[in-house]
């Protein structure tokens, strides 16, 4: 299609067959969002570490078309008034079906909702996904952060964070509250003034969508469990659903069995033979689980609150949210980003740690196939690492660190790329 403000650069376009695999040509056009606040700072050291991978990789013979889309505060200055999310930025990311992200600003209490939970909603970008491990030398608050690796999926439609919510105060309030006490029967409101309402969708194929993700994820790279993570003792028929939900699909899609009498089950891989356990963990439970015994959980598949909190305090276990990664992934589209947001405080001073969106789009090469080109990734970070030329976040807490700024950081993963 003819988009207004998009530029669309010489490349081809990334086609999705019907089982949803990538078809990916050797220049591919890959459309960006560059991010508000220190997206400035991150979003070039990504492309030219990403470039420098490919180039490395495959020489002439591959190279990405990057695309720049617009969204937030850069949509408004190119758009105008309102436009945080132009219709045809969502058009480009559906028209060339892989993308990457910059983080977004969204105010708290009033303003606009949250860009990045449009995003993904208006794709139906459904299965967020986080990798979490370790690189060697990285600061840590623990004894052996290398224990630490696991990957959440955490469910990206549903749950509180589809801003079905009224003011306190307001007319919607207290429709929905005089709904509730007068047709519901519901007592329970303990202050039913100036009282805020929100309301917590969770589906049987919303949750089944991506703990279906979780578990193939597990089958395809040898992990010995998947733990479901809800808080379902106390959220019966939301949390406590997505748990049912999730150990019936294992039974019914993956031929799971009650281990020991149950709930926890149990599969064979059908790769390898190796037993697979499904298991269930109640929310706080395994916020001291995971650090305490980190050993002891790889997969993790959850509810999209609880992957929003779980995601950040993992990442600070090895090493904080400057080097965390991820991906929105739907049916034949994704979005790659970074799980940290825009920290203002540092925005355009080219300081923070640019490695949580180059890691995203270490995933998205790997998405598109292009592995050897991932794993320089890899390497470089491995490398600029080890040589302790790290950003501010990883300077404070080394010994004989060196400090890097943004981008030169970035140039020194590139050298380490060998
Ligand atoms: N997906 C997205 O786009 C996301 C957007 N947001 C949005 O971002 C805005 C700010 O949110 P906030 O809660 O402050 O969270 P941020 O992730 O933006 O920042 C919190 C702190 O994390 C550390 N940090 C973040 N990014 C980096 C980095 N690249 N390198 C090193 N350290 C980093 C900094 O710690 P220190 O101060 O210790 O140096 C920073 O002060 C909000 O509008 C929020 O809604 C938030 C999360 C995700
Ligand atoms: O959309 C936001 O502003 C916050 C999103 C967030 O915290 C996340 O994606 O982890
Ligand atoms: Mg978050």
């Amino acid at each position: 299609m003819g988009y207004q403000h998009i530029q669309v650069p010489a490349g081809d376009k990334i086609t999705v067959n019907d089982d949803n695999s990538l078809n990916v040509p050797n220049n591919p056009i890959i459309p960006f969002i560059e991010g508000d606040g220190i997206g400035v700072d991150v979003t070039p050291p990504m492309i030219k570490v990403i470039d420098a991978a490919v180039a490395k990789a495959y020489g002439s013979e591959k190279k990405i078309s990057w695309m720049e889309v617009y969204c937030g505060e850069k949509a408004v200055n190119v758009y105008g008034a309102d436009q945080w999310l132009p219709e045809e930025t969502l058009e480009a990311i559906k028209e060339f079906s892989v993308s990457i992200k910059g983080p977004l600003t969204t105010p708290v209490g009033g303003g606009i909702r949250s860009l990045n939970v449009a995003i993904r909603q208006q794709l139906d970008l459904y299965s967020c996904e986080r990798p979490v491990r370790y690189f060697q030398g990285v600061p840590s608050p623990l004894k052996q952060p290398e224990l630490t690796d696991m990957i959440i999926f955490r469910e990206n439609s549903e749950d509180i964070y589809c801003g079905i919510e009224w003011q306190p105060g307001s007319e919607g309030a207290q429709k929905v509250i005089d709904f509730l006490q007068g047709e519901m029967g519901v007592q329970k409101i303990r202050f039913d003034k100036d009282c805020g309402i929100g309301i917590k969708p969770v589906s049987k194929e919303g949750t089944q969508r991506v703990v279906r993700r979780a578990v193939q994820y597990a089958i395809d790279h040898d992990k010995d469990s998947v733990t479901i993570v809800h808080k379902g003792n106390i959220m019966k028929f939301t949390e406590g659903a997505f748990k049912d939900y999730a150990y019936e699909l294992a039974r019914d899609e993956f031929g799971a069995e009650l281990l020991d009498g149950g709930p926890w089950m149990s599969l064979k891989n059908p790769k390898n033979g190796n037993t697979i356990v499904i298991k269930d963990v109640i929310a706080d439970a395994m916020l001291q689980q995971v650090l305490l015994r980190p050993a002891e959980y790889s997969v993790i598949a959850t509810l999209n609150l609880n992957g929003d909190y779980l995601s950040d305090a993992l990442a600070a276990q090895v090493g904080g949210i400057g080097i965390a990664p991820g991906a929105n992934i739907g049916d034949g589209i994704s979005v790659f980003e970074a799980t940290h947001g825009t920290a203002p405080k540092y925005a355009g001073q080219d300081k923070v740690n640019p490695g949580s969106l180059i890691l995203s789009a270490e995933m998205m090469l790997r998405h598109m196939g292009w592995s050897e080109a991932a794993d320089l990734v890899i390497k470089g970070m491995e490398g600029a690492i080890g040589a302790k030329t790290v950003t501010y976040d990883f300077e404070r807490l080394m010994d004989g660190a060196i400090l890097k700024s943004s981008s030169e950081f970035g140039d020194e993963m590139i050298k380490h790329m060998g």
